[in-house]
């Protein structure tokens, strides 16, 4: 193979469908995709992809987005079924409950005649297990105040709101005696004899056993029991051979399904602790525990909401139904399994493991992900296909061989006219026939690919292995072949090209740069003060200061973490300030609106306004700015100041966060706290009070992975939600941009100008993007939809909540395994377990092999298989007798397939 054809490990699929690939390939060239540089696979070697290359790549991408409509089909069917289950299920959970009742009922009566739901003494609580679990299970708002609301329950289940439960190891043991633990029973897989009995089921396989069958007959007839079975024996060995390891590499694949599984369900997350934040495992979950819930994340138990702020929960993989609940003191109860669509808050647990409706759902479901690729099933089509010419062109040799031999032009190796009406014994004729029959059935066998689903099931196996090995997890085995064929990565910027680990680096308050910029002796006490204020007040995140007062340990997202630490080096005492004032309300940050805000009453009964956010966006709501002295300057002229000061820092690929805060008039406030909900925060006229510049440094390896996929044809395009400065610089800095010259509309587009376009025009532009800043999650998944309109087989990465409308969207969607959220995670097919963008490089390739392995075989497979038919046919009507026998083929077939995959 050679140049630049060589580098494209795309399979032909149409080709394929007509029976022969043209490639003329190099046959028994290895299979391992990084066996070195010289292997034509390695995608590094696709330089300057000709335009025959590119128009392979079309191939592909137009056969490729057919088989996501494929996946979307056998995810719906998947969905009815899990739907049916649910209803099951909770069908079957309330007759259980029902009974259990009904018996706890009787022995009330019998005993004290109390009512039902009261708490009876337990040993160790006052609240028993099923008392808990039909509260939260039927969302029972009243069996709460019976409890005395969150705090009564709270003191039943002997835990602090504040501080959480004690991390002593004996009182975890007594909650989990007492209301289990967060764990189910798993239901077992499928046996290996169930693959077994699968394996044999298959067209081209039972075309064979038949052949098989009848060749034994006839050769123990025509030939003896000792020389005859040798054709029919060798056509059963082969077929054994083929469901044997069929069976075996289905098994191993949905034993690693399994063991996947269990590694994508031990979620880690946070909770309080004595006091801190600590993450544990989903499964060390135990009743009594607070857990902080935020966007993006996955409500681990059943609980009730203590306090929270805008939290919204998406509860359609429970009930089915894609609808936001609203959570709050009216509608407190969290179903496990649900996920937070928007907000923040914190739960106590009330219920764990198999008492929740997840946990009976989890339970009962086997997660077997027996899905049959879209490579797959073509295969097997394609198998089928030639296995019914090759059955058509026996019967018609027979037919023909037949239609001789009765009519007489068949001669013997003597030159007689072998049948003569009238006159041949019923005997002679009976054999010559079954002799005929024979030739048809080696024609049949000879022509069957038997192997050809075989192949792709264990190319599969291997790449997803390999995969694995490349720190990939693989969700959908349909992604291993896809990624295969991307054109385009869309990646997200934070997180995925950078490390995610924030530092504050460049601090501005008023226009003074604080350097170093946690340096507050340049600073009026006042000014500290409103800093502090709005920082401790409108974070997500969490400071806990040891008992001797030297450790600080922070806790929230990267952003937040540098935020805190840099307000705490200004000298911010953060429980201090915080119990200065109260929250009123919260408007928590979110990536649509780029900024949150928070408003609190402050002991000297004013209310402040603060917002954290985009500089950009929240310095354009500033009317003032306060100087580092203290005073309220008006911003008039000085806007450009600052505006100049967020592009200096962006374009050195700093992230930019504004700080500003107002008052707010007392009449404006909502005088019952009911209508809070409801309230808009003001947020004009603001003052600002800091815009700090955060570092984000890119990782390690970006650059060179950015190289290898532009090398192998696969444009990387960053889409983020930062600043289109910051961007840029990072774009550079990672080799997406390879010039500054390059940065012009629409190479680099802001997503409100994309948003703003038509359908048509987004098309169009849509190929030019390198670069997006500023994106909404919408405008990521407008993107990928404009580029895979536009034919591209689109890949995205991404970590946030905001990415995954673009992840599910994608034809292959993969997500962070350490940063990312729940609910990336769940809409991707692949999760990078390391967070590192060159590990995508490495699915790439590994995809790619996956092509590249089954196009050799079928080249090599479909090449015996025809050549040996047309000789076997010629030779059959011309000679009547045919050279190649099942014998001969048969084992040579098999052998070379699990040679190449094992
Ligand atoms: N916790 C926060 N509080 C206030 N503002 C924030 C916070 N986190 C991020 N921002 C600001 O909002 C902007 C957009 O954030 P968003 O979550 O949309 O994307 P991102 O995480 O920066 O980038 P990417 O999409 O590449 O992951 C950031 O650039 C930053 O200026
Ligand atoms: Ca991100």
């Amino acid at each position: 193979m050679s140049g630049t054809s060589s580098g494209n490990g795309l399979l032909h699929l149409n080709d394929v469908e007509a029976g022969l690939s043209k490639d003329n390939a190099d046959l028994d060239h290895h299979l391992d995709p990084d066996a070195g540089a010289s292997d034509p696979f390695d995608i590094a070697h696709t330089k300057n992809a000709s335009p025959e290359t590119l128009k392979r790549w079309r191939q592909a991408a137009l056969v490729l987005n057919a088989s996501r409509r494929f996946r979307y089909t056998l995810d719906l069917k998947k969905e009815e079924e899990k739907e049916q289950r649910k209803r099951m299920i909770r069908a079957h959970a309330q007759v259980i409950r029902a009974a259990l009742l009904f018996k706890l009922a009787g022995e009330n009566q019998i005993v004290s005649g109390a009512p039902v739901a009261s708490p009876s003494a337990g040993d160790d609580y006052k609240i028993g297990l099923e008392q808990l679990a039909s509260m939260t299970r039927d969302h029972k708002l009243s069996a709460l105040e019976q409890y005395g609301g969150v705090k009564g329950l709270s003191g039943l289940l002997r835990t602090n709101l504040e501080k959480g439960i004690d991390e002593d190891e004996a009182d975890l043991l007594n909650r989990r005696n007492a209301f289990g633990s967060n764990t189910y029973p798993r239901k077992k897989g499928r046996s290996f004899w169930m693959f077994l009995w699968e394996a044999w089921q298959d067209l081209t396989l039972i075309i064979l056993i038949i052949a098989a069958a009848v060749s034994l007959g006839l050769g123990i007839k025509t030939e003896g029991l000792k020389e005859g079975w040798y054709d029919g024996g060798s056509i059963f060995f082969a077929v054994f051979l083929v469901i044997l390891v069929t069976a075996t590499s289905d098994y191993r694949q949905s034993l690693q399904f399994q063991n996947l599984n269990e590694e994508k369900r031990n979620i880690q997350l946070e909770v309080v602790r004595g006091g801190r934040t600590v993450k544990v495992s989903i499964y060390d979950l135990v009743v009594g525990d607070l857990v902080p819930l935020k966007i993006g994340d996955q409500v681990p138990a059943d609980g009730v909401l203590i306090a929270g702020h805008s939290l919204a929960i998406d509860e359609s993989s429970m009930t089915g139904e894609s609808k936001i609940v609203h959570k709050n003191q009216n509608d407190p109860f969290l179903m496990s399994g649900c996920k937070v669509a928007d907000g923040f808050g914190t739960m106590l647990v009330t219920g764990v493991g198999i008492n929740t409706e997840w946990g009976l759902l989890m339970a009962s479901i086997s997660e077997d992900t027996g899905e049959e690729t879209p490579l797959q099933v073509r295969l097997n089509g394609v198998a089928t296909f030639i296995g019914i010419v090759g059955l058509s062109v026996a019967v018609s040799v027979l037919a023909i061989l037949l239609a001789r031999y009765f009519t007489g032009n068949t001669e013997d190796p003597n030159g007689a006219t072998q049948f003569i009406k009238g006159r041949t014994k019923f005997d002679d004729a009976f054999n010559d026939v079954v002799k005929i029959f024979t030739i048809a059935v080696t024609i049949v066998v000879v022509a069957v690919p038997e192997g050809l689903p075989l192949a792709v099931t264990l190319t599969l196996a291997y790449s997803m292995r390999k995969m694995m090995a490349d720190k990939a997890l693989v969700r959908r085995l349909s992604a291993c072949e896809t990624m295969g064929s991307a054109t385009t990565i869309c990646s997200d910027k934070t997180g995925t090209l950078t490390l995610n680990e924030m530092t504050v680096v460049e601090a501005f308050v008023g226009k003074k740069k604080i350097n170093p910029p946690a340096e507050s002796s340049q600073l009026h006490l006042s000014v500290v003060s409103l800093l502090s204020e709005g920082v401790a007040q409108s974070t997500t995140g969490n400071v806990f200061v040891s008992k001797d007062g030297d450790d600080v340990e922070i806790s929230g997202s990267p952003t937040e973490k540098a935020i805190l630490s840099w307000a705490i080096e200004l000298g911010m005492k953060f429980d201090a300030i915080r119990s200065e004032s109260t929250i009123l309300h919260v408007f928590p940050f979110n990536s649509e609106k780029k900024r949150g805000g928070v408003a609190l009453r402050r002991s000297d009964a004013e209310v402040h306004i603060h917002w954290k956010g985009a500089a950009e966006i929240v310095l354009a709501a500033c009317s003032g700015y306060l100087d580092s002295n203290g005073c309220l300057q008006s911003m008039n002229e000085d806007k450009e100041f600052f505006e100049a000061a967020i592009d200096e820092m962006a374009a050195n690929c700093l992230r930019c966060i504004a700080l500003a805060y107002r008052l707010c008039e007392q009449e404006k406030v909502p005088s019952n706290e009911e209508s809070f909900d409801d309230w808009v925060l003001p947020e004009d006229n603001l003052v600002l009070l800091a815009i700090v510049g955060i570092k984000d440094p890119c990782r390690q390896g970006v650059k060179d992975a950015v190289k290898i996929c532009t090398d192998a044809g696969v444009k990387v395009r960053m889409v983020t939600g930062d600043n289109i400065q910051t961007a840029q610089a990072i774009a550079l800095e990672c080799g997406i941009l390879s010039s500054a010259q390059d940065v012009t509309e629409p190479t680099i587009i802001e997503g409100r100008v994309f948003r703003a376009l038509t359908e048509k025009e987004r098309e169009q532009v849509a190929r030019k993007i390198m670069v997006m800043g500023r994106s909404s999650p919408n405008d990521k998944l407008l993107l990928v939809q404009a580029l895979r309109k536009g034919g591209d087989v689109v890949a995205v990465t991404g970590d946030g909540t905001n990415d995954a409308p673009a992840l599910h969207e994608a034809d292959i969607g993969l997500s962070m395994g350490i940063q990312g959220t729940e609910v990336a995670k769940e809409s991707s097919d692949i999760v990078i377990l390391d967070d590192n963008f060159a590990s995508v490089v490495k699915v790439v390739r590994w995809g790619r092999s996956v092509y590249a392995n089954i196009q050799k075989f079928i080249q090599f497979q479909l090449t015996v298989n025809v050549a040996a038919l047309v000789i076997n046919v010629v030779a059959a009507i011309s000679t009547g007798d045919v050279p190649l026998n099942s014998v001969q083929v048969l084992p040579f077939l098999v052998i070379n397939e699990i040679w190449c995959f094992s």
